[in-house]
């Protein structure tokens, strides 16, 4: 996605200046800037029309101080191995900040799945997790959804784990279905936990988000379903975009059609407003929150002279990139890092893993009270860790914050 490796080497310029701030040795910094292991796959397909493709896929296993392995596997036309990389050092951050027991991992396969039948995309799906087979488990390594994967998919995945075992492996793979070992906030879960974020940050800002306005770029998974929570909450939708195209209206816009939008069964232009083709306009308009929530590094050094909002909320892994978040800072404009704005995924994944591995089951109630419960608390810790060290931005608090508990079980393990 990003052009070569810039997304990694803004990944690492974030990570190098938090080891830097965080005091930690230099020797910490080269251990923790490489994965511990990278696989490399090859994926045969045969085709609708009879002929092979064959796609190549990744599973970067970055880091498992913490636990075992886990993030999602991601399927994109553009995706790197670097790009993969960079994700994967992203969940290792959000998951220690969170305080799972995991280590970071990311898997990718280049391939646009739109343009794949169903039968050929159940073929990939079930290709790829053969190919990465030897190197997870439930107790090993545990992936997930990412942008072009969903719950279906997880579900062909831990099919054919299951086939390939001789039983039943249920938490081999998060965000399943919820007739298959999943859990019915899944669906949400990150964009809940983006809209708990963002609510948390307005709380502390404004008193609270009612009536607050908010701009949406990517109304997908993540966007679409914060969208939905924050409606819920009291704030107002003022603009949302895909990549058809964006729309502005300032009297709002129902989250039930961003839904519809989201799952298709509305395009984004018929949604009422002012219309663009370009699918950034959420990033310009007048709002109170803006949510990036397509795509890494939309926000940069070119373009932030035209953020307007006051806070932003990365749904989005790298929206926003180093250079670009300096000028933001200089502002006084508040960015709720991706590492902890987003884990809603990743916690609601926890919580799954924790009740498939005890065959047990949770109502949506009870899981999501937990899953707001996690989110708020770990944004009040982040926040007031910043109120005191306020020449630092709230990422570099975030970072700090995960690397400390990473280099304290390395220390502990004897890794270093
Ligand atoms: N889904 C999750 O559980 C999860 C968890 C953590 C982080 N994330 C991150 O959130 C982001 C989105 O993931 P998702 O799962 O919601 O994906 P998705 O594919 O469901 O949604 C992405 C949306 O962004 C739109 N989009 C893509 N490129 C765009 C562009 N240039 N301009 C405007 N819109 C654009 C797409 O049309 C789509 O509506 C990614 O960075 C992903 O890594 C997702």
């Amino acid at each position: 996605m990003a052009e070569n490796g810039k997304f990694l080497s803004y990944v690492l310029q974030n990570l190098k200046r938090g080891v830097e701030l965080g005091g930690f040795p230099e020797d910490f910094y080269k251990i923790i800037s490489k994965p511990k292991r990278i696989l490399q796959v090859s994926i045969p397909v045969k085709m609708d029309n009879g002929r092979y493709e064959v796609f190549e896929g990744y599973r970067v296993q970055h880091c498992d101080v913490l636990g075992p392995f886990k993030g999602g596997v991601r399927f994109h036309p553009e995706v790197t191995l670097a790009d993969d990389v960079a994700l994967a050092v992203l969940m290792t951050l959000k998951n220690s900040l969170a305080g799972l027991p995991y280590g970071g991992a990311k898997g990718a396969v280049r391939v646009d799945p739109k343009k794949l039948s169903q039968r050929e995309l159940e073929e990939l799906s079930r290709g790829y997790a053969r190919a990465i087979a030897p190197l997870i488990g439930d107790v090993v390594d545990i992936p997930a959804p990412d942008v072009g994967t969903n719950a279906q998919i997880m579900a062909w995945m831990v099919d054919e784990y299951s086939k390939l075992k001789g039983y039943n492996v249920p938490g081999v793979f998060t965000s399943k279905p919820p007739e298959l070992w999943g859990n019915p906030v899944r669906e949400y879960a990150t964009g809940f936990g983006v809209a708990a974020a963002a609510k948390a940050a307005a709380d502390k800002l404004w008193g609270g988000i009612e009536g607050r306005t908010v701009a949406i770029h990517g109304a997908g998974n993540t966007g679409a379903w914060a969208a939905y929570w924050l409606e819920k909450m009291g704030a107002k939708i003022v603009a949302v975009s895909n990549t058809k195209g964006s729309v502005f209206n300032k009297v709002g816009i129902p989250a039930d059609e961003i839904l519809k939008v989201y799952t298709r069964e509305k395009s984004i232009l018929e949604l009422e407003g002012e219309k663009s083709e370009s699918t950034d306009l959420p990033l310009y308009v007048e709002a109170d929150v803006l949510i990036p929530a397509a795509i890494e590094n939309v926000i940069r050094g070119d373009n932030v002279g035209g953020v307007r909002a006051r806070v932003v909320v990365e749904g989005a892994n790298g929206p926003t990139t180093p250079e670009a978040e300096r000028v933001l800072y200089q502002r006084g404009v508040l960015v709720v890092p991706d590492i902890l704005a987003n884990a809603g995924g990743v916690v609601m994944s926890y919580l799954e893993w924790v009740e498939n591995l005890q065959w047990y089951i949770w109502d949506e109630e009870e899981t999501r009270r937990r899953l707001e419960s996690i989110m708020t608390t770990n944004f009040n810790r982040v926040y007031q860790r910043w109120e005191r060290e306020k020449q630092w931005t709230m990422r570099d608090v975030a970072i700090v914050t995960a690397l400390e508990r990473i280099y304290k079980t390395m220390k502990t393990r004897g890794w270093i």
